[in-house]
């Protein structure tokens, strides 16, 4: 059986909303809260990759362990997923964004129950939409660590470019509202409207 464990980023500035995502509450349910509830149904560990752990000690993390980065060297995504991974022991690593308010359980269970088919040479396992790869939602090889520490030490920091000369599975997504990430005042409108 496949082993995985999660990844959460929680470390973007947020500088669309104005106020950290990570915190909005959704239905009363701070944003990085929900996400981890979610993850916690498909995984047994979680790693939450963030240069700011005081400011979520007082939520409600089961399963959740921190990895603190520094906040003065911040780099984006890719650097934040590189230092979690490093931590990773399971085979496949669900990453996650911490601003998708619209994940279903039932979507990710059925992605975790294809990983165990798919080939050997593909490294990560994602959606794809009309311009790329949505990166902040799917599946990595913890065995791609090496290929990313090689693109990141090249100065890489983008996904699409890092993934570009590898094999990735495709997963299936009937509705791409799933990946909706909440990034301005208008996103939230949006979501607390429905
Ligand atoms: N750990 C970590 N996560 C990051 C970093 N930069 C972005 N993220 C996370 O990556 C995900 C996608 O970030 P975005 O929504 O594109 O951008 P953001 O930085 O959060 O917000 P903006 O400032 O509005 O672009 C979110 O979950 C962020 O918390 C980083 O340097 N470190
Ligand atoms: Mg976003």
């Amino acid at each position: 059986m496949t082993t995985l464990s999660t990844i959460v980023l929680a470390g973007g500035k947020s500088s669309r909303m104005g106020e950290d995502k990570a915190l909005i509450p959704i239905q009363g349910i701070p944003l990085l809260e929900k996400v981890c509830t979610v993850a916690q149904s498909c995984t047994d560990t979680i790693y939450i990759v963030t240069p700011w752990t005081e400011r979520y000690q007082h939520l409600h993390l089961p399963k959740c362990e921190f990895i603190q980065e520094n906040s003065l060297q911040t780099q984006g995504p890719l650097v934040g997923f590189a230092q979690a991974l490093d931590k990773v022991k399971t085979e496949w690593v669900l990453l996650l964004a911490c601003d998708l308010p619209n994940l279903r359980i039932e979507v990710l269970q059925d992605w975790v129950n294809r990983l165990d088919n798919v080939a050997a040479e593909n490294i990560a396992c994602l959606v794809k939409n009309t311009e790329g790869w949505e990166p902040l939602c799917g599946f990595y090889r913890s065995q791609s660590l090496p290929l990313l520490l090689d693109f990141i030490n090249q100065g890489g920091r983008s996904f699409q470019k890092w993934l570009k000369p590898y094999p990735v599975a495709h997963l299936p997504l009937s509705e791409p509202d799933m990946l909706f990430n909440c990034n301005t005042p208008e996103d939230l409108q949006q979501i607390l409207a429905n």
